[in-house]
């Protein structure tokens, strides 16, 4: 099939790589110059295992990038995989998304004769907020928005591993108002059906969208409550690791993401619980476990810390920040625990030193060379620092030994549960 992928951030182009990969032919169109440029070099505009390697075998082939939105209407279907990122009082910005929907409507709008086209819309967005998107849709569309019809079609794949995930999903979501659309999603993504035998589910728009939202809300919440209980054990002295391992085995609980410490950040879960809560609020209903969620996980930075202090004053020392991207395998560190983490040792008067293998400059548009300092390597960051803080449990930080030596005073405080504990350091962590 021919298919648009509007949007050429994490999802939109590991979306375009895949559906490359299986068959299609895919133009990307992304509004920023040099993310095309670099697609088009066959090289992804972000850091996720493997997609290079996709891009490079289809770029030029099956697969191009353009700013252009003018072929569009040449396509079966577009996809719409724009950010829907945060306002500060917890909504959804839909201006991004509804400005791309109107220009996809206005690129349409010469569909002529009995021609059909599908948008479906791959962002995450409330059920209230499609219509919105819709509305922009039908303004850019005028008199063929007939010709076109409307579906969702939400993602599940988590950074670090999107290729991985997109590849195998635990199941594919499809929201669609008519028979042909389900059918077009399915011929679509038949290949992957028949290779993976995941789940379809078939519902309408606005449901398969709560599906995404009630998806996070329920595994943000799962780690609120492992911290909660985490902080529980390590009140009582007991082992958090120990006691959630055991509790994981109930076929029921599910041994995944309960590994307590010092939260969950990333692009999504704090986007969507927040957008979830201010949507429910909206129509009257106050959810209380998700604020509860949320709360907890506010609060697991300021744990760590004040486990620093116990240790150290920071004030005056250099302190090393191990890891700023919001978890492994990603450069991104929108919402990572590392920024909070840093605000509060520079609140307290400490010279931060930050090192991570790969996020360093996505992190340097948060804090500037002059509020911290960057090192290429954790052996440079730890060299005479008086205090460690673990925000990524990146793999290489497992391996740290006689790194911490050089430390000025060797207190390690882990928020990831990754750093060994040994002879000649002070090991302080959330779990235990
Ligand atoms: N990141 C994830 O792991 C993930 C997983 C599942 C779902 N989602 C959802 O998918 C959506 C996209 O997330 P993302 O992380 O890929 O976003 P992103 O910020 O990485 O990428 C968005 C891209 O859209 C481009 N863009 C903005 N306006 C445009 C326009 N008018 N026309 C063309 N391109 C435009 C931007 O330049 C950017 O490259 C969000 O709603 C997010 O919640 C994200
Ligand atoms: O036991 C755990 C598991 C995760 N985390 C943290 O939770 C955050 C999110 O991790 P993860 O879910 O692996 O990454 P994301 O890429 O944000 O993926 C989530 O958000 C995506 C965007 O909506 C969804 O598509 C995915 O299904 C969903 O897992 C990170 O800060 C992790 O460090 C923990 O603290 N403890």
């Amino acid at each position: 099939m021919n298919v648009n992928v509007v949007g050429s951030g994490y999802v939109g182009t590991t979306l375009a790589a895949c559906l490359a990969e299986m068959g299609h032919e895919i133009t990307a169109i992304d509004i920023d110059e040099s993310v095309v440029a670099t697609i088009n070099e066959g090289r992804a505009p972000l850091h996720e295992p493997g997609l290079d390697e996709l891009l490079a075998e289809h770029v030029g082939t099956r697969l191009q990038a353009t700013t252009s939105y003018a072929d569009l209407a040449d396509a079966d279907l577009t996809f719409l995989a724009i950010g829907t990122p945060s306002r500060s009082d917890g909504s959804i910005d839909l201006g991004p998304l509804s400005a791309a929907a109107e220009m996809v409507g206005e690129a349409l709008s010469g569909l002529g004769g009995d021609r059909e086209h599908l948008v479906v819309v791959k962002s995450t967005i409330t059920p209230p907020g499609l219509d919105r998107v819709r509305e922009a849709l039908a303004t850019g569309l005028g008199d063929v928005a007939g010709a076109v019809e409307f579906a969702t079609n939400p993602e599940f794949l988590r950074e670090g591993t999107a290729v991985s995930d997109f590849r195998n999903p635990d199941k594919i979501v499809f929201g669609t108002e008519s028979a042909s659309a389900l059918a077009t999603l399915e011929e679509l993504y038949a290949p992957l059906i028949e290779s993976t035998d995941s789940p379809i589910v078939r519902t309408d728009p606005e449901t398969a969208m709560l599906i995404k939202y009630a998806n996070n809300a329920f595994l943000a919440t799962k780690i609120s409550l492992a911290n909660d209980l985490g902080n529980v054990s390590k009140e009582f002295g007991l082992d958090a690791y120990e006691v959630m391992e055991a509790v994981g085995l109930d076929d029921r609980i599910g041994e995944q993401f309960l590994r307590s410490g010092v939260g969950w950040g990333g692009s999504c879960f704090p986007k969507d619980v927040n957008a979830l809560i201010f949507s429910a609020r909206e129509v009257g209903y106050e959810p209380p476990l998700l604020e509860a969620a949320v709360e907890v996980n506010d609060r697991q930075p300021e744990r760590l810390l004040a486990l620093l202090d116990e240790h150290v004053d920071v004030a005056g020392e250099r302190v090393a920040v191990l890891g700023l991207a919001f978890k492994p395998g990603t450069d991104d560190v929108r919402n990572s625990r590392a920024i909070p983490l840093i605000e509060g040792l520079l609140e307290r008067g400490a010279t931060v030193v930050g090192y991570d293998p790969v996020a360093t400059e996505t992190m340097r548009e948060v804090f500037s060379d002059t509020e911290i300092e960057y090192a290429d390597s954790a052996e440079d960051a730890l060299a005479g620092a008086s205090g460690a803080v673990v925000a990524t449990d990146w793999d290489e930080f497992a391996a740290l030994d006689s790194e911490f030596d050089a430390m000025a005073e060797p207190v390690v405080v882990d928020g990831r549960r990754i750093i060994e504990r040994r002879e000649g350091i002070t090991y302080e962590g959330l779990t235990w």
